[in-house]
């Protein structure tokens, strides 16, 4: 089918960057245009079902396995495609934004997969976007060596990561791409430009078209994704069933249709990963009207709580059922040039990932590459030579609604500290977006889209509450918003501090705060330029 067939071309209204022209070629932009032609609309009906959801479960409505899909889930018969080459063997996954130093520094870390993220750890500035898929073209073609203006010479070593693409999630639009002056979804831009460019290379490459796909709510947005893959696959030629894909579990409604969701993609798909800090934003964020799931400080939640735990074993069970790889979460720790603080990072760490491996896990993520090694070792002592554990089929989990819903078992009240830490947080990774960086380290901890949103989500639902009073949040937000001025006199006090007051403190709760402050303050068109 020609490119034409089924639309015109996206529009490009995003300032012109240095090889840009490169990745917004006149084709890459048709291709931008079919998706958004086949793929707009239905988009938008699931974000209205979304709010739908989301509205009915405010008002205390009951969250169970979806009675309709029972067949799916007693069906032994199914699975999914087999690992494509790469993705065999997956126990060290490191993730990043695709930032050309940390390109070179993932694809060489040793990891097994680079999962490359336009989603939680990077801030999407047009330079971002179009900078990160320049990148990932030039990773693919081996041509990434460089020397810093210092003389540090970064280049590709022999052996690398296998490339992951994480693109932005379906609530997303790409402001500076738009078809008859309408912006495009974010996650059809990241995805299409990707596999426009780097699909056919990767396979040529001996790989393939690998995705990871974040923030899905149900079944039906993983059929919208297996859609867009089939006609992608179908519009470059491409045979069906070469993409591979991993879906985050990291929504409460997606946790009752993990085996639909694979079940969706099964001719795709390449498991499921445990999103801990983005499930733990939607648990808070679903529930956060109702008095008796208020949670405690956001340290006091680990993944050793009962419900975390009903979560992940859950996610191994019904991967393992159907011959998918299970992918462990993020630990919030990474570590430090000071030795004490450092050891005492890596012992958590590895803590965190003897109990994945031990559960069923086939490997994990990693949020930096001196944590590798880390991951590896433990895995290592579970897998023995075995590339995976499918195997484990954990028929002992107990699979019931009630377990993963037991989020009362953990709760209570704050701290005062707790309070504090969550608006300073907050307020500087609100600060770090703005001027483009989408992961920050502070305090020993990886900050991400994800854990800022838990942070300001924990603040509103802790005054709704009564758990803090208002004014007390705002004489911490003055206080803090001084402080970060003095530390960081290059800091976007001022946004950060209105993206805080606009996402904690309104009196309905935002679902993110990625979509309304990416319209106001990353957004930046220009007149139509081709
Ligand atoms: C909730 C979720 O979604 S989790 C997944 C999303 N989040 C992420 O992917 C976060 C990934 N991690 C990061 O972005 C970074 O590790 C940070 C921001 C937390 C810390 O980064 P830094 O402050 O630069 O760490 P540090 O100074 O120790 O880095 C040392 C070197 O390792 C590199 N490095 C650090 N993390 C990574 C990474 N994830 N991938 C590749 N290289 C990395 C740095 O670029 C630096 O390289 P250089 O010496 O060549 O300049
Ligand atoms: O994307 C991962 C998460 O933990 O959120
Ligand atoms: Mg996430």
């Amino acid at each position: 089918m020609p490119l034409t067939a089924l639309t015109g071309r996206a529009e490009v209204l995003g300032p012109p960057g240095e090889r840009h022209d490169e990745i917004l070629t006149p084709e890459a932009l048709e291709f931008l245009g079919s998706l958004d032609a086949a793929f707009a609309g239905r988009r938008t009906e699931l974000l209205r079902e979304r709010r739908r959801r989301a509205l009915l479960l405010a008002s205390g409505a009951a969250l169970d396995f979806p009675l309709v899909t029972s067949a799916v889930r007693t069906d032994r018969v199914w699975g999914v495609a087999p690992p494509a080459p790469g993705l065999t063997d997956r126990r060290v996954e490191i993730t990043g934004p695709p930032e050309r130093r940390m390109t070179v520094n993932a694809l060489n870390s040793g990891a097994q997969v680079w999962m490359a993220d336009f989603e939680d750890a990077t801030s999407p500035t047009w330079d971002n976007v179009i900078g990160g898929q320049l990148n990932l073209l030039d990773a693919v073609e081996r041509r990434l060596d460089f020397t810093t203006p210092e003389g540090k010479r970064y280049r590709l070593g022999e052996r690398l990561a296998t490339i992951m693409v994480r693109p932005r999630g379906w609530h997303l639009t790409e402001e500076h791409l738009t078809v008859g002056g309408r912006p495009l979804s974010a996650s059809l831009v990241d995805f299409g430009l990707y596999f426009f460019h780097c699909a056919q290379r990767q396979i040529d490459a001996g790989r393939g078209p690998y995705f990871y796909l974040p923030k899905l709510e149900n079944r039906y947005e993983a059929r919208l994704w297996n859609d867009v893959f089939v006609l992608a696959q179908d519009l470059l030629g491409i045979p069906r069933g070469t993409v591979r894909a991993t879906v985050l579990i990291e929504t409460i409604t997606a946790a009752f249709e993990m085996e639909e969701i694979l079940h969706e993609l099964r001719e795709h798909s390449a498991g499921l990963n445990a999103g801990r800090w983005d499930y733990l934003f939607s648990v808070i964020k679903n529930f956060a009207h109702r008095p008796d799931f208020v949670l405690p400080d956001r340290a006091k939640v680990t993944m050793t709580a009962p419900f975390l735990r009903a979560y992940t074993e859950l996610l191994v069970r019904t991967c393992h059922r159907r011959g998918a790889h299970a992918i462990g979460g993020m630990a919030a720790h990474v570590p430090s040039r000071d030795a004490e603080p450092n050891e005492a990072a890596l012992a958590k760490v590895r803590l965190d990932k003897e109990r994945e491996a031990e559960d069923g896990f086939d490997g994990s993520w990693v949020a930096h590459p001196g944590l590798v090694p880390v991951c590896r070792d433990v895995f290592g002592a579970v897998l023995g030579d075995r590339p995976h554990q499918l195997d484990r089929t954990r028929d002992d989990v107990d699979a019931s609604a009630a377990g993963l819903l037991a989020v009362r078992r953990v709760s209570g009240p704050p701290t005062a500290e707790g309070v504090r830490a969550n608006i300073a947080v907050a307020l500087r990774y609100f600060d770090a977006w703005l001027r483009g960086s989408g992961a920050v380290a502070l305090n020993g901890l990886m900050e991400d889209a994800a854990t800022a949103e838990i942070a300001r989500c924990q603040v509103w639902q802790w005054i709704r509450h009564g758990a803090v009073d208002r004014d007390t949040v705002r004489a911490l937000l003055d206080a803090e918003t001084a402080v970060l001025a003095e530390e960081q006199p290059h800091a976007r006090t001022a946004q950060a501090r209105e993206i805080f007051e606009r996402t904690a403190l309104a009196r309905e709760l935002p679902a993110f705060f990625t979509a309304d402050a990416y319209e106001r303050y990353l957004a930046r068109r220009t007149e139509v330029r081709s």
